[in-house]
């Protein structure tokens, strides 16, 4: 599903970001991604669906080599992707419904598909009631769902989440867990850059943990190893 071989990431002011970093990770895992602060964590996650360009080394999505993508592939790549960021990015103006679905219109799929998968994803992240209210009508939590479902929304083979849980109280972090677990049980793949500790001890899934650009640690069902 996704493979790194040897990838090393230094950015134009010349931070080494990545230094050699060997991975693979298949099909309907789900990966925690833990490090302090600075580790590199954002700029590996960022790397898979090619908002970031490595410096060297080879990276695989779904068969895609990122490098060798020419332009013109890449919206086919960010459709196998979703991506949750930690400040949800929805756009302000648009219902709840609407975000989601803008997500599919620029795919271009068809306007009867788009609101019977818009209504299908809403019911998924528990936000069925919500369709028509604006994202500053709704809770953190509530507006991540959103977010959650504008990310499945198209069906992607993985989804990438920056620190989704960082601005949301524990209650409702846990709410927004147990969307993604149900996602994840329906065979997607989940890659999460967290740094929550509780989360990641409780579930007990893959741990990489990245310090200083490398990989230094990568469990099966693994804890989150440090103590903020
Ligand atoms: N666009 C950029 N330009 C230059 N340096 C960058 C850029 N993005 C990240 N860095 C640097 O690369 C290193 C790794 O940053 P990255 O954001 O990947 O870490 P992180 O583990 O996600 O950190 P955090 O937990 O604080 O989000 C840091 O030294 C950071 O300052």
């Amino acid at each position: 599903m996704i493979e790194m071989h040897d990838v090393w990431k230094t950015y134009p002011n010349g931070v080494s970001a990545l230094n050699g970093i060997n991975v693979k990770i298949d099909r309907g895992e789900f990966v925690y991604v833990v490090g302090p602060s600075g580790a590199g964590k954002s700029t590996f996650i960022k790397l898979m669906y090619r908002e970031v360009r490595l410096t060297k080394g080879r990276i695989l999505v779904n068969g895609y080599n990122l490098e060798r993508l020419k332009e013109h592939k890449i919206p086919l790549l960010r459709r196998q992707i979703g991506v949750v960021f930690q400040d949800f990015k929805l756009l302000p103006q648009l219902t709840a419904a609407e975000n989601v679905a803008f997500a599919m219109e620029v795919i271009e799929a068809p306007t009867k598909k788009i609101r019977q998968r818009v209504n299908e994803v809403m019911e998924l992240v528990g936000l069925g009631d919500r369709l028509n209210q604006l994202p500053n009508q709704l809770s953190g939590g509530e507006q991540q769902r959103v977010a959650v479902a504008r990310a499945v929304v198209n069906n992607p083979a993985v989804i990438i989440a920056d620190e989704p849980t960082g601005n949301l109280d524990p209650e409702t972090s846990w709410e927004i867990m147990h969307v993604f677990k149900k996602i994840n049980d329906q065979g997607t793949t989940i890659v999460m850059a967290t740094h929550n500790k509780e989360i990641v001890n409780t579930m007990k899934r893959r741990v990489i943990a990245v310090e200083g650009g490398r990989i230094v640690r990568d469990e099966r069902q693994g804890a989150y190893g440090y103590d903020d």
